[in-house]
């Protein structure tokens, strides 16, 4: 167990087997053919192991969207420049960004936070701004590591920590989002380093990357996995070569669903590699999680399946700020209704159709 974490992890219990049990039976008693809601049954399940209760309540909802810069963008592998991160962060405060306009949609509180943007932010008034800045970006990464092990720590616990505060505040469940110009390269070389994996196939364009562009961001991150790889002993130093303050952050916040047993909604490519890094920091957190879409980055589908977390959504998106994971919600709404006020079989009475014991 990873010695800075060890007070937090230490309080990671199980999912509830008998509030699993009860939601499955549950399920086989509506009135309805066996498992055709799919993977949508299997979340529900899931929520009712997390909650320890198989009445499911998906009333408040939350996206915490980790905002922060990335020094490898100095390197020319992103389309767009730095500043792009800290405008479009303040404009999620106004509601003004893609993600703020789905949530208002699906009825989720919106928190942007700011893990590291390279300036002082000015927050709207819709959507107040979390200062969690822990520098004003990292380093560039092909220089120097991204960060120290400490700042890692930090990001890590921010993430946890904000979880604590939305279970204080009552919330069911989370979902995943982030902003951050440069943090596809992050996400790449992290993954990279933690599937061990030739990181050519677990990178792609990230945001709209032309063909220079993306020769050049594969070089990049080709030389830093051999150049950090040898000296990482664990996914914190993972974090602190090659990663971002959302990427740790966003490893906190899955971790922290573990702990204040809150289910975790991923997002896409970002949201999942800060998925598996909380994963091997604790197995079996990935029980807290429920996948949303598979991102259209290459390593998106290749990511969720090391989970073994099989998603809702296949719409070829790749947008970030939590887009994915909140356009998951309403379906998880209509499963939760159905599944807390359908008919059973004995209402309607088909006995013909009654589920038998062996089949539930
Ligand atoms: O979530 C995804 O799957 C995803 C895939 C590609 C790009 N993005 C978003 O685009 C930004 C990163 O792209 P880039 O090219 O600057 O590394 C960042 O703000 C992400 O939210 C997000
Ligand atoms: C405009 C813009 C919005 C984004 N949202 C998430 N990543 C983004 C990248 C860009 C460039």
């Amino acid at each position: 167990m990873i010695e800075e974490l060890k007070d937090y992890l230490s309080l990671i219990q199980p999912p509830d087997k008998k509030a699993m049990e009860t939601a499955r039976l549950r399920w086989a008693h509506v009135a309805k053919p066996l498992n055709s809601l799919g993977v949508l049954e299997d979340d529900i399940v899931k929520i009712a192991g997390i909650r320890k209760d198989a009445h499911v309540s998906l009333h408040k909802r939350g996206l915490l969207i980790l905002c922060a810069d990335n020094g490898i963008v100095e390197e020319g592998v992103t389309q767009t420049g730095m500043e792009v991160t800290a405008v479009v962060t303040e404009n999620m405060t106004k509601g003004n960004s893609s993600v703020c306009i789905m949530a208002k949609r699906a009825g989720v509180d919106v928190y942007p936070v700011d893990m590291g943007v390279a300036r002082d932010l000015v927050s709207g008034s819709r959507y107040p701004l979390l200062n969690r800045k822990i520098a004003y970006g990292t380093k560039n990464f092909r220089k120097t590591k991204a960060m120290t092990r400490n700042e890692a720590v930090q990001a890590i616990k921010t993430g946890i920590e904000l979880m604590g505060e939305l279970s204080e505040n009552g919330y069911d469940l989370v979902a995943t989002g982030e902003m951050g110009i440069g943090n596809t390269t992050t996400s790449s070389a992290a993954a990279s380093l933690l599937l061990k994996q030739d990181p050519e196939k677990l990178t792609g364009r990230g945001a709209g990357l032309n063909d220079a562009g993306l020769k050049q961001k594969r070089n990049v991150i080709r030389e830093a996995v051999a150049e950090y790889g040898p000296g990482c002993q664990d996914e914190v130093d993972i974090l602190s070569a090659v990663g971002g303050f959302d990427l740790a952050g966003l490893t906190g916040v899955f971790l922290g669903g573990a702990i204040y047993r809150i289910p975790v909604l991923l997002d896409g490519f970002i949201s999942a590699v800060a998925a598996l890094a909380a994963e091997r920091i604790y197995p079996g957190c990935r029980d807290f999680m429920i996948a949303s879409h598979v991102s259209a980055e290459p390593a998106g589908h290749i990511l969720l399946e090391e989970l073994g977390l099989p998603p809702l959504i296949q719409a070829g998106m790749c947008l970030g700020e939590g887009t994915g994971a909140v356009a998951a919600i309403p379906l998880l709404d209509m499963a939760a209704d159905v599944y807390g006020t359908m008919s059973s079989f004995e209402d309607i009475e088909i006995e013909a159709y009654k589920p038998m014991e062996d089949q539930s």
